[in-house]
């Protein structure tokens, strides 16, 4: 089975001969998992799962190298016999305090490259970009689409950027943005889904956490139909990274939910399914310490996210 396309022909073929969304529908499955609950006995290893696929993230102008240092030993230290979150994601430039303060830590170490947020750069740009952050150690590659490509219908464009940047990411994984809460419907979100996918995306991302609306659950919903139609008929496994106002752990737990019950429990990895947020951590922190003791410690107990 193929699992890229050899030109634009095939590509806008396989892209306009994708089934429509039901918008309906999708909205209305999305609404339906919500209502399900992940039962007591399997909340706390749910929480720890949950713990084990954030990407904790700072992505602010003002960040630091004290305020990654500072990030980076929460990852690793979350909690006594908790696990460590999946990867820390911090723009280019920080990704050698990254690498230092996770020296030897297995934490992931992701970076936005590609002109994150907006994406308008040159290619060569993108690029260096891209090839510097992985140089410094980055083994995760955030890149944005280019949604005026895409918006403009030239998705031969967006393709081919994916496709070269995935190419200078080397041995990183390359996580796409899609940026959906610019992307306008449904149908372009689960084909901008299928067109990183054939670029060669490991990961399909919802947002940059920039722009609202963010990671709805039917936008959730629509792309993890997506990994999994697209793993059934091409033959390769992509994972999701779902991200942007993801706050509270009754969210990610719906998140997980979701995951099982669309995708399939396959996703239920760290390895295929990262959840990408600033201050999430502290409130899974907070409710697994709960569930263990009882009592709420309160947010002071544990350092800002
Ligand atoms: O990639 C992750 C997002 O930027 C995080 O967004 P957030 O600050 O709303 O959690």
């Amino acid at each position: 089975m193929l699992c890229q396309v050899t030109s634009t022909t095939e590509l806008r073929r396989v892209l306009y001969g994708l089934p429509g969304v039901d918008e309906f529908g999708a909205r209305a499955r999305a609404a339906r998992l919500a209502t399900r609950s992940v039962k007591n006995e399997s909340k706390a290893a749910a929480i720890d799962l949950a713990i084990s696929m954030v990407d904790l993230t700072t992505l602010e102008g003002a960040d630091t190298p004290g305020k990654v240092r500072a990030l980076c030993g929460k990852a690793v230290h979350t909690a006594p016999g908790a696990p460590t979150v999946g990867a820390v994601c911090v723009y280019p430039d920080l990704v050698k305090v990254a690498v230092e303060a996770l020296a030897d830590t297995g934490v992931g170490i992701a970076s936005v490259a590609t002109a994150f947020p907006s994406g308008r750069a040159p290619l060569a740009v993108k690029l260096a970009d891209t090839r510097q952050a992985v140089l410094d150690g980055a083994t995760e590659i955030d890149m944005v689409i280019d949604r005026g490509a895409y918006l403009a219908g030239d998705y031969a464009k967006v393709f081919d950027e994916i496709t070269a940047v995935k190419d200078a990411c080397g041995d990183a994984h390359l996580k796409v943005i899609l940026e959906t809460g610019e992307l306008a419907t449904y149908d372009n979100v689960r084909r901008a889904s299928w067109l990183a996918m054939l670029a060669g995306a490991d990961f399909i991302k919802t947002s940059t956490g920039k722009i609202q609306p963010a990671a709805t659950a039917p936008v959730v919903l629509v792309m993890l139909e997506a990994v999994r139609d697209f793993a059934a008929e091409r033959g390769r496994i992509v994972g999701v990274k779902p991200a942007g106002g993801i706050r509270t752990t009754k969210d990610a737990l719906k998140m997980l939910v979701q995951v099982r019950e669309v995708a399939g429990p396959r996703w239920l990895d760290p390895a295929l399914f990262r959840i990408g947020a600033s201050s999430l951590l502290n409130d899974l922190l907070m409710q697994r310490e709960k569930l263990a003791t009882g009592v709420y410690s309160g947010p002071d107990y544990f350092s800002l996210d």
